[in-house]
């Protein structure tokens, strides 16, 4: 019997080229309810491109994309981009909040863009940053943020609407060892609270010893499989 979480998120012998460069030769990867899985490898082994995949991002030349049972890479855009709103979050590792808007405001759009007034999206929005650590700095822009705050803001908009999966690519590529620290508990924290999955890519093994499970990539497949916790 294995303990291995049912699984939520499926990819199978993905296959996906940008132009003539193959990026994944047959990559498959299960990730279950719950399970916080770091994809690692050298540069260039197709981690993006498979976080991209399973996001429904980018679509796939060849395999498949299941989430909760339904295949995902052949949903129409309008489809596709619905789920993203509600099921999935992303974090990227140069946060990518929007410059004009105030940290609250880039954690309260996006449930103002599920329908939410703008009164409670802010309030919802505030307890998340002051859950992150980065309530007082609910006003400032991100440009007049430290970069692990800006992080910090950018899972509080990741995680603000309850997704099922959080995908977080390197999100700690660009923070010196503590605040990389202070990132990864935050979303580990969250995540294991809310029972969401989260697909983490990271090239530094301290982040990737967060996750219960490590998936190598090498040249668009996966060569490893090993438990960490
Ligand atoms: N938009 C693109 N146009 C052309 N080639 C691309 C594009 N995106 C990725 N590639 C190529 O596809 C391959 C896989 O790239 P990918 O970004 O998925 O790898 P990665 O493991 O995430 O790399 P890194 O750790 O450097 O971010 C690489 O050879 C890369 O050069």
């Amino acid at each position: 019997m294995s303990n291995r979480p049912v699984p939520l998120l499926v990819a199978r012998d993905l296959v996906k080229s940008h132009g003539r460069t193959p990026a994944l030769r047959g990559a498959g990867l299960e990730l279950g309810e719950g399970e916080i899985v770091a994809v690692t490898g050298a540069s260039g082994s197709g981690k993006s491109t498979l976080l991209h995949c399973l996001a429904g991002i980018v679509r796939p030349d060849g395999g498949s994309v299941t989430y909760d049972g339904k295949r995902v890479d052949t949903l129409p855009e309008r489809r596709l981009s619905e789920l993203r709103r509600t099921d999935f979050g992303v974090v990227f590792q140069f946060g990518q909040l929007i410059p004009e808007l105030t940290a609250v405001d880039n954690v309260a759009l996006p449930l103002m863009l599920a329908g939410t007034a703008r009164g409670a999206a802010q309030e919802r929005a505030g307890a998340w940053l002051e859950r992150f650590g980065v309530r007082e700095q609910g006003g400032l822009r991100p440009g007049e943020l430290s970069g692990g705050q800006a992080q910090r803001v950018a899972l509080a908009r990741a995680l603000v609407t309850g997704p099922r999966v959080v995908f977080a690519d390197e999100p700690t590529g660009a923070l010196d060892s503590l605040a990389s620290e202070q990132v990864m508990t935050a979303l580990v924290g969250a995540a294991r609270e809310s029972g969401a999955a989260v697909l983490l890519i990271t090239h530094d093994a301290r982040t990737a010893a967060y996750a219960d499970r490590e998936v190598r990539l090498q040249d668009g497949v996966p060569v490893e499989l090993g438990v960490l916790a």
